[in-house]
């Protein structure tokens, strides 16, 4: 587990992060959101002892990471993929790292063979593409079989089977009971990825929750009610209406209920014989509920940025 409390990091008069507190937890993958310039680096940074809290505090499993013994066997992380220095191959990179941990040579060949690497690890890592950098950077977050690691943009540069292949073993590495937790800007490879979500702006955290109450928040859920009877969705949007629900009459054949369930309005229509096409709920995306709920924390904004805040 990773757990930070009321942690703040300044530059000079800029506060990068501001006061926040979470807890990563155990055996599952949890996503780090945020706009550019949130501070999730920082937060990455001062984790791994790469940076020192302005105040506040981050441990590994109760531990700063300055105290642990041989650190990368017990946290593993990819921040920089460029991190390397470029006149070594990436093999004799892990053999480096693995030599000042104590790891045997041998998990070096299985971590390459793991990130797809074996047949270009003897290769100078200045010829590396961005993707095979992501891929040693991962290899080398593995190299001391982790119980918790971190990742920043990871699937950054990565091709699609790429970033498929970073979704099955950030899943996979959960379900071995590690703490995995991880950046992106993705938002729909989050959503197939992650369980649980920190979303931080502006340095602090605005939703610290599982990702099905993250995307609970965004305003396009409704239930989608088609029918071909006009005067049966009157009546049924009126009952509907006199039960409290927001009801959206999007055409003369179509009802959308904002805070109803598919059981409730199902129910009212079998029991006023309305004849339905369709009843579905539709669910916001990820991108859609961290869109509106992230609004007012972006910092660098492109003309025409649409927000319902
Ligand atoms: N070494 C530094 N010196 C001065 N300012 C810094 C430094 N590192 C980060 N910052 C500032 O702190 C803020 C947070 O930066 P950080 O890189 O943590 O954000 P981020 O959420 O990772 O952004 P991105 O999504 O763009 O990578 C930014 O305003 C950044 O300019």
């Amino acid at each position: 587990m990773i757990a930070i409390r009321g942690l703040t990091k300044r530059y000079a008069d800029k506060v990068a992060v501001d006061n926040i507190s979470i807890e990563v937890m155990a055996g599952k993958v949890t996503g780090f959101l945020g706009p550019n310039g949130a501070g999730k680096s920082t937060t990455m940074r001062v984790i791994m002892g790469l940076d020192h809290p302005t105040s506040g505090e981050a441990t590994i499993g109760g531990k700063a990471y300055s105290t642990l013994k041989w650190p990368m066997r017990k946290v593993g992380a990819l921040l920089d993929a460029k991190g390397v220095h470029p006149g070594r191959s990436g093999r004799d990179h892990l053999l480096s790292m693995a030599y000042s941990n104590g790891i045997p040579a041998k998990r070096v060949d299985q971590v390459l063979e793991e990130v797809g690497l074996a047949n270009v690890a003897k290769k100078r890592a200045k010829g590396y593409s961005l993707g095979m950098s992501q891929r040693l950077g991962i290899a080398s977050a593995l190299l001391g079989d982790p119980e918790v690691l971190l990742f920043d943009e990871p699937v950054n540069g990565l091709d699609t089977e790429g970033v498929r292949w970073v979704r099955h073993m950030m899943r996979r590495l959960a379900s071995e009971g590690r703490t995995v937790f991880v950046s992106s800007h993705l938002m729909s490879e989050m959503q197939q990825t992650a369980d649980q979500l920190v979303i931080i702006g502006k340095g602090k955290v605005i939703m610290d929750a599982p990702m099905a109450d993250v995307i609970a928040r965004g305003s396009r859920n409704a239930v989608i009610v088609r029918s071909p009877q006009t005067q049966g969705l009157d009546q049924l949007a009126k009952a509907l209406e006199g039960e409290s629900a927001a009801v959206e009459r999007v055409s003369p054949h179509e009802l959308h209920v904002v805070n109803g369930t598919v059981e409730a309005v199902g129910q009212r229509a079998a029991e006023l014989g309305v004849q339905l096409h369709e009843l579905a709920m539709r669910q916001s995306s990820l991108e859609e509920a961290y869109m509106e709920l992230t609004a007012e924390s972006v910092e660098y904004t492109s003309a025409g940025r649409q927000s319902k805040a």
